[in-house]
């Protein structure tokens, strides 16, 4: 049987989780912890394609960029975002060659440099409300927001962030390079921080463009471009649950299309949180594919259904 292709989408945990500081050692200890889980799935015989968040890290590279700007220029919003591309594919290309050395069972993985197109009218460009870099107080980005001309807003019941267009994936551009890499027996990171927002014109070029897109739904596309077998989208929480934080929360292990419909609308997932991978999660299995969402360390027991929550047809 030919191996299967799994598209991995890592959260923000898996590279800095909420208090820590984003400094270059913390992000990169997250990053080793990370790949440990996914060397597991190479090691288990599987083809994987990483991709992963970058909403703490492009929002701290935009801000060094507007305060240093009176000494060097500032970077526009598309070049932080392949600035943090770079940045965390290298931990990870890094980390993940080093485990599976350590665990015998090395293999070449490359990264890609991955663009993904939109739509230049999307009405996101109206709305920001992807939030990026650190957190503050209600008062703290008020001020900010008052100061520097910001948009903030409250961050699923964490605190308040910055926020920026986040409009809807069109198309992975580099997804033909993507599945020769992986045919070509390659692991690939692509598509990093939902991939390098840019516009497509009348003549065929491709410009960049000032936002983010949401890791989770250029994931689902880059699964539905590369025809993964299974979408996995890896997070803090061994499930999905209904009622969450209620006394009467309730794991959902294998679920339909059907009842799924049904948990949305009765609105058991939060947005800014569980929302954008319900929603992607929901749209490959849609196609006809298998979506996984679960917590990072039990990535392998899900994959053999033994954890996590399943979304089929
Ligand atoms: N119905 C739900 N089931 C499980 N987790 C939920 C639910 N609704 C909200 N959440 C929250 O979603 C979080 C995962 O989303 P998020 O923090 O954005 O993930 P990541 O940074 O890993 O991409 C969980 O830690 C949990 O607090
Ligand atoms: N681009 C993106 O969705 O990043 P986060 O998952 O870190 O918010």
């Amino acid at each position: 049987m030919s191996k299967q292709t799994v598209l991995v989408a890592l959260g923000g945990n898996a590279i800095l989780q909420p208090k820590q500081e984003a400094n270059f050692q913390n992000q990169y200890e997250n990053v080793k912890t990370s790949c440990q889980f996914l060397a597991k799935l190479v090691h288990n015989g599987y083809n994987i394609v990483v991709t992963h968040g970058n909403g703490p890290q492009v929002g701290t590279i935009l801000r060094q960029n507007e305060e240093a700007s009176h000494v060097v220029p500032a970077m526009p919003l598309d070049v932080c975002s392949a600035e943090s591309q770079g940045f965390i594919a290298y931990m990870m290309q890094q980390a993940l060659h080093n485990e599976l050395n350590r665990i015998g069972s090395p293999k070449h993985v490359v990264s890609v440099v991955t663009r993904t197109e939109v739509s230049a009218d999307d009405p996101a460009f109206a709305n920001p409300d992807k939030p990026i870099g650190v957190f503050y107080s209600e008062e703290e980005a008020k001020k900010l927001s008052a100061e520097k001309g910001w948009t903030v807003a409250e961050d699923a019941g964490r605190g308040w962030r910055r926020v920026v267009p986040s409009p809807t994936p069109l198309s992975i551009v580099e997804s033909a390079s993507i599945v020769d890499l992986i045919n070509g027996g390659h692991i690939v990171i692509s598509c990093g921080g939902g991939g390098i927002p840019v516009v497509k014109k009348a003549d065929g070029s491709y410009q960049g463009v000032e936002a983010v897109v949401d890791k989770d739904r250029s994931g689902c596309k880059l699964a539905e471009q590369i025809q993964a077998d299974i979408f996995v989208i890896l997070t803090d929480v061994e499930h999905v649950y209904i009622n969450y934080g209620k006394e009467n929360q309730k794991a959902l292990t294998n679920v339909t299309l059907e009842e799924l419909e049904g948990y949305i609308a009765e609105g058991q997932f939060s947005a800014g949180s569980m929302g954008p991978k319900i929603e992607a999660a929901y749209k490959f299995a849609k196609q006809g594919g298998t979506a996984i969402i679960c917590a990072l360390n039990k990535a392998d027991l899900a994959l053999e259904g033994k954890s996590g929550t399943r979304i089929t047809q």
